[in-house]
């Protein structure tokens, strides 16, 4: 790689070299500088090393200057975000070394009930506000994509992998946001280095544009609950696959407990001791039921995006390899150097691979579709379209309730999405809905273990409505017994998942950068703010229904309307135009997978010593409790059907993604 020069350039680069757009704040007036550095790139890098020494060092000197002249020119602007209090830090890495990755919404968190609803705080010459205050991040949230996007790292993280969509979409995709160069990421550390200021971004985030709008007018409708309720009997199918492997699992902690635990003849004696030993407790002999809930939404989300009546084209590594891809995006979204630009290990490899072979079983299916059409094939009754099938030929809103009339609208306005587009899109609602919604079960468990009373009332809702249909193995029966609305006639088992989420919300917080000089609050921030909210303890200091921090689900049936939409403002992103597209869908699932399968067991903690690590909420790209070791037992003496249900196998329908035992 060589540089050809450092050129000032402004806003707009020459489109056809690859740019870094510097940028930084004339505080006091509100002007910007921009300095471009415009690369152009020769592929033997051994011999132009030393250029790119005098380059950095040119650059260096550069952007000091600016970010000195900046700095000097920021001093009564700056006194705006001196009026935010904040944890004392040490100089020049200022609150970075306070904060573990993993932890650092809990300790976020503890400062936010400190020092209030807005703070902030310094992370190496950055300075963040963290918001905790349901107004403004309201406030914020709606002005997106124009006035604030999300965090840089997102957007490269996803880019990088070959994945964009609407979760990542802000604005015209943009080329130069990305280099993977080895000498970017020593470019980037030495201008940052030189811009030990309180310079928030010294790299340019994206311009933001129709990019969004275009994708969200056709994805929104797909999930209208109009639509969502068609997938009922596959939900059903999957809930029951569910019960049946939790039961499994029930078997397994049985066996445990009686291995740790044993009555009196089964105690061992060794040689030489004065005692026999009673307790046979090992940490590592406990089964975790996540990977349960993760893989029936994988399978739900991978159908209804575009496998369903297909699966003959669906590999069944697939869901092996989406499930990299994400833990390679939950290493990077917290990796502070980011090492895959230098060198690829085997997991970025095999994420890269699993894009590749998840766009290639798209085309496959895109493909077969296209001839079904062209020869005219009929679909059977009551077949559910695809996130595919509907993007690619559908007419929107076509028989639906009234709120996929009033999004069909919207969608026609757009043109209809390239095939390109849709791809991005189908993986990303796989990424954005699959371990938010198993995160959230997963949680759930670890309320019921911790409220047995709250247990208790949910049992004895799900068995006073259902009564035998409770243990049926039918899809077909208890897909007609639903023909209501779940969150209607489960109302306890819908605050159980509303409680939840707003203790345990798996989307605890979120990034932001502002894309242009605003106002908040009353002071002025200038662009490229970085902005994170912290959602749980907003939703808890503005909880109208008292006892904030306890679990109570009955709360989510006294409340009076307005209380409710407040309490249930934060969980899927606020009312904003970004709020979450899949929460029909990941709502169904849960109430479905609660309703038929939780229900069958009594959910406890696994004994544990005081020695043991004790359960935690931890952040990747979305937060979950981790070290959750429950204990189900079947709850098999209930109903007299119950006994007869357990020797009636669940028949599978041909959708068998994400099956465990399949893998
Ligand atoms: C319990 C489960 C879920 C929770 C808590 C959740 C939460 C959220 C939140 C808070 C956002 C807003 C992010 C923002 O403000 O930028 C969001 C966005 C999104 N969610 Fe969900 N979600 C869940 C399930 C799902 C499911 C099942 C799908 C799809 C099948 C999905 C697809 C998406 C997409 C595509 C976006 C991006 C929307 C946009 O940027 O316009 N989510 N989700």
């Amino acid at each position: 790689m060589k540089f050809a020069g450092v050129t000032v350039l402004g806003e707009n680069g020459p489109k056809n070299k690859t740019c870094i757009y510097i940028r930084a704040h004339g505080l006091v007036n509100h002007n910007s500088y921009y300095s471009t550095i415009t690369m152009s790139f020769v592929p033997n890098l051994a011999s132009v090393t030393p250029n790119i020494t005098v380059a950095l060092g040119i650059v260096s000197l550069a952007t000091a200057a600016i970010a000195l002249l900046s700095y000097l020119r920021s001093f009564s602007k700056k006194q705006s975000k001196e009026v935010f209090p904040g944890p004392p830090g040490i100089p020049i890495l200022g609150n970075l070394l306070q904060i573990n990755p993993k932890d650092i919404i809990l300790q976020l968190e503890q400062w936010a009930w400190e020092y209030g609803p807005i703070f902030k705080i310094n992370m190496m010459g950055q300075e963040w506000l963290i918001v905790s205050d349901s107004n403004v991040i309201n406030q914020q949230l709606k002005e997106r994509p124009i006035r604030y996007s999300h965090s840089m790292k997102l957007i490269s993280v996803f880019q990088e992998l070959g994945m964009h969509g609407l979760l990542t979409a802000e604005g015209k995709f943009q080329n130069f946001l990305y280099i993977n160069s080895i000498h970017f990421e020593v470019l980037a550390i030495a201008v940052r280095i030189s811009l030990l200021t309180t310079h928030p971004r010294p790299f340019i985030h994206p311009i933001t544009g129709s990019d969004w709008k275009q994708s969200r007018r056709w994805i929104t409708p797909q999930f209208s609950p109009g639509r969502v309720a068609r997938s009922k009997s596959l939900v059903i199918h999957h809930a029951l696959i569910l019960r049946d492997r939790l039961n499994e699992h029930a078997k397994k902690h049985q066996i445990t407990y009686e291995k740790w635990f044993p009555k009196g003849e089964h105690v061992s004696s060794a040689v030489g001791k004065k005692h026999a030993d009673r307790v046979f407790y090992n940490p590592k002999e406990i089964s975790p039921v996540w990977s349960e809930f993760s893989d029936r939404t994988m399978a739900v989300i991978i159908n209804y995006a575009f496998a369903h009546g297909k699966d003959d084209l669906v590999p069944p590594d697939i869901v092996n390899g989406i499930q990299k891809v994400l833990a390679t995006i939950n290493h990077r979204l917290v990796t502070p150097v980011p090492t895959w630009r230098f060198y690829s290990t085997a997991s970025d490899r095999d994420a890269n691979k699993a894009v590749k072979l998840l766009n290639k079983v798209i085309d496959d299916i895109f493909e077969s579709i296209r001839k079904d059409k062209e020869n005219g094939e009929r679909k059977d009754e009551g077949h559910m379209n695809t996130l595919l099938e509907s993007l690619l030929y559908e007419k929107i809103g076509k028989g639906d309730d009234v709120e996929d009339a009033e999004l069909a609208r919207s969608a026609e306005k757009a043109s209809r999405l390239t095939l390109e587009q849709i791809k991005g899109n189908l993986i990303q609602v796989i990424i954005a809905g699959y371990d938010t919604t198993a995160n959230t079960m997963n949680n759930i468990l670890y309320a019921f273990a911790c409220n047995p009373t709250v247990q208790a009332r949910f049992h004895s809702e799900v068995d006073s409505i259902l009564g035998d249909l409770a243990v049926s193995t039918s899809t077909s029966d208890l897909t007609e017994f639903f023909h209501q609305d779940p969150t209607v006639q489960f109302p306890y088992t819908y605050g159980v998942m509303r409680e939840s989420m707003r203790l345990y919300p798996v989307v605890a917080s979120q990034m932001f950068e502002s894309n242009e000089d605003t106002v908040l609050d009353g002071h002025f921030m200038p662009k490229g703010t970085i902005t994170m909210h912290l959602y749980r303890p907003a939703s808890m200091r503005s909880c109208p229904t008292g006892d904030p921090f306890e679990f109570k689900p009955e709360r989510w049936i006294e409340c009076t309307d307005e209380e409710k939409k407040i309490m249930a403002q934060d969980a899927f992103g606020f009312v904003c135009p970004r709020i979450c597209p899949g929460r029909h869908l990941a709502t169904l699932q849960i109430m479905f997978y609660l309703i038929l399968s939780v229900s069958r067991f009594n959910v406890q903690l696994m004994p544990s010593p005081p020695s043991a690590t004790p359960a935690r909420e931890r952040r990747q790209f979305t937060s979950m409790i981790e070290g959750v070791n429950v204990r189900l037992v079947a709850l098999s003496c209930r109903h007299l059907s119950l006994s007869l249900s357990r020797f009636i196998p669940v028949i599978p329908l041909p959708l068998q993604i994400g099956d465990s035992k399949n893998k």
